[in-house]
């Protein structure tokens, strides 16, 4: 039978449809796949000050490169798929005006991605104010937050421990929030990652980690 098989194929082939089928037929096993693979339609917010690089990071998810992004003042919301995530990801801008409209967009949300600029020690406290107060808010109660300090590119930038330390996330004996989290002393999963986005380093790994509390 097997050569009838290779003769339907190889007709398939030369008409050009076999890729047609074996990429459709990929995309419905995507859909379907029980382990969890493009199962969640996750909505996330990407949040923090302006400039600290949340379009940027958007635009590189979305298309893999990095365009001039003016500041954000009407917020962009693209479909993304990450690793084995599909998400709604809302783009909203860091300016103080634009900041009134975050709380518009907080109910039903699956996860914040608040983004810091590494290098800009001076609004490290007025970060930690905007995360305090995203932190205390019922609607996000409980939800899981991806700290992402960016633009590790630039030597100037941080390290995360000083990071974490600034915006108030390593307790005083130097525990830091997972195990703070494990010890529900704080009241959702957070987590530091460093990356730069125009580099492409960091994120993923940023990414897969939230990916256990999405799928
Ligand atoms: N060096 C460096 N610069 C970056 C990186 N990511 C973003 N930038 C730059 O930071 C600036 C601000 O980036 P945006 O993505 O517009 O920042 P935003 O958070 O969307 O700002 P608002 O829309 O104003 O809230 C731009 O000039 C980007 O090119 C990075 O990884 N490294
Ligand atoms: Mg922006």
């Amino acid at each position: 039978m097997s050569f009838v098989w290779d003769w339907f194929y190889s007709i398939l082939a030369s008409l050009g449809m076999l890729s047609w089928i074996v990429s459709n037929e990929y995309v419905l096993q995507r859909e379907r796949c029980p382990s969890g693979l493009y199962r969640k339609n996750a909505k996330i917010l990407f949040l923090g000050l302006d400039n600290a690089g949340k379009t940027t990071l958007l635009r590189m998810l979305k298309d893999n490169r990095t365009v001039s992004a003016e500041p954000t003042i009407h917020p962009n919301s693209e479909e993304l798929i990450v690793g084995q995530l599909k998400l709604r990801a809302f783009d909203l801008g860091g300016h103080e005006t634009a900041r009134r409209l975050w709380g518009d967009y907080t109910t039903t949300v699956d996860a914040v991605v608040f983004v810091v600029d590494a290098i800009d020690r001076q609004r490290f406290p007025e970060a930690k104010r905007e995360l305090d107060n995203l932190l205390s808010s019922d609607e996000l109660r409980g939800i899981p937050f991806l700290v992402l300090g960016n633009k590790i590119d630039m030597p100037a930038a941080a390290s995360e421990e000083e990071l974490k330390y600034a915006l108030g996330l390593q307790d005083t004996y130097g525990k830091d929030v997972k195990e703070l989290y494990d010890d529900r002393q704080v009241a959702c999963p957070i987590e530091v990652f460093m990356c730069s986005v125009v580099r492409r380093m960091g994120y993923k790994d940023a990414f897969q980690w939230l990916s256990q509390f999405l799928s």
